[in-house]
């Protein structure tokens, strides 16, 4: 590919999406996330050699939100095991709402369906062991640390203190959690640990550069370093095909195919196996909780790049 063209076609592309940015609304229940404006778009790309391709707002930070389900599961996979891990949380999708409670109470046991909505990525945070919050926060910091070569990579103090202040729902879920045996520990500790991988502050070109380490399964592109396991990787990519796009993920996986994670702030991560990682932000989203712009963008990256994977 040339870099020059491809570029230029990233930036057509942002432009046209641009013209999406209206038609969603920023998170507001998490009332810092209120803050943004909405007319933003920008993308990068990272190829398996780490150039990065960027056009629009790439450098703005922004919170990982729901995107950050991925790298706690990646940490409590290697540190419990599979078994471990998948008796307390599906593999199945849900159809409902990231933040819906139904199905946990209706279907039994009541075991969240997987580990992207937030239920299950509570029980996750629940399995993600250290001696207090700050040892288990500093295993999913250490990852992004060494998946995007920054060593900087931290937590949004306002955005975690707006969240943990307004969190009515994720309480009621992780203390129904807790009634049905599926998380042990400190409730509030667990759910304080949720919240601050939620907080953590990325940008799109990072959030790119995460997408080819999931695309490389698992080894780090500049180091040749592994990172984590192939089978650990395969496992979050087919958790983002069918779950990742929370209640949208069927239709995003017509329209768009490439396995992808989105969050409130209105980041996506996408990743096009031993192809590219993409970070997308727009924080304008649709009801579904997903960037407007975003996806637009990535449907018309996926057909003009041809990266659909089916
Ligand atoms: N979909 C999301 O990005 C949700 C994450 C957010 N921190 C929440 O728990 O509501």
């Amino acid at each position: 590919m040339n870099i020059e063209d491809a570029t230029k076609q990233l930036e057509q592309m942002r432009q046209e999406a641009y013209a999406y940015t209206d038609k969603g609304k920023v998170a507001s229940y998490i009332p810092e996330l209120a803050k943004e404006d909405p007319c933003q778009i920008g993308v990068s790309v990272c190829l398996p050699d780490g150039t990065i391709l960027s056009a629009g707002e790439t450098d703005k930070p922004f919170t990982l939100q729901s995107i950050s389900k991925i790298f706690s599961l990646i940490v409590a996979l290697c540190q419990n095991g599979q078994s471990y891990v998948f008796e307390r949380v599906g593999k199945e999708p849900t159809g409902d709402p990231f933040n819906s409670i139904i199905k946990l109470e209706t279907i039994k046991p009541h075991r969240p369906l997987n580990p992207m909505i937030n239920a299950g990525a509570i029980a996750v945070a629940g399995m993600i062991r250290g001696k207090d919050v700050e040892e288990r926060l500093h295993s999913v910091l250490e990852l992004l640390r060494k998946m995007t070569g920054n060593p900087q990579i931290g937590i949004n103090e306002a955005v975690y203190c707006s969240e943990k202040k307004t969190a009515d729902r994720n309480r009621a879920l992780a203390w129904f959690l807790k009634d049905s045996g599926v998380l042990t520990g400190d409730v509030e500790e667990t759910l304080d640990l949720y919240f601050r991988h939620c907080s953590i502050e990325v940008t799109a070109k990072e959030v790119a550069r995460l997408g080819m380490v999931l695309a490389a399964d698992g080894m780090d592109i500049m180091t040749k370093e592994r990172v984590f396991p192939a089978e650990v990787a395969r496992i979050c990519k087919t958790f983002m095909v069918t779950c990742g796009m929370y209640n949208a993920s069927g239709e995003f996986a017509i329209d768009v195919g490439i396995p992808a994670k989105s969050g409130v702030a209105g980041g996506i991560l996408a990743t096009v196996p031993n192809k590219m990682g993409i970070g997308v932000f727009g924080p304008a989203l649709d009801e579904k909780g997903n960037s407007v712009a975003g996806v637009k963008l990535l449907e018309l990256l996926s057909k003009e790049w041809k990266l659909g994977i089916f």
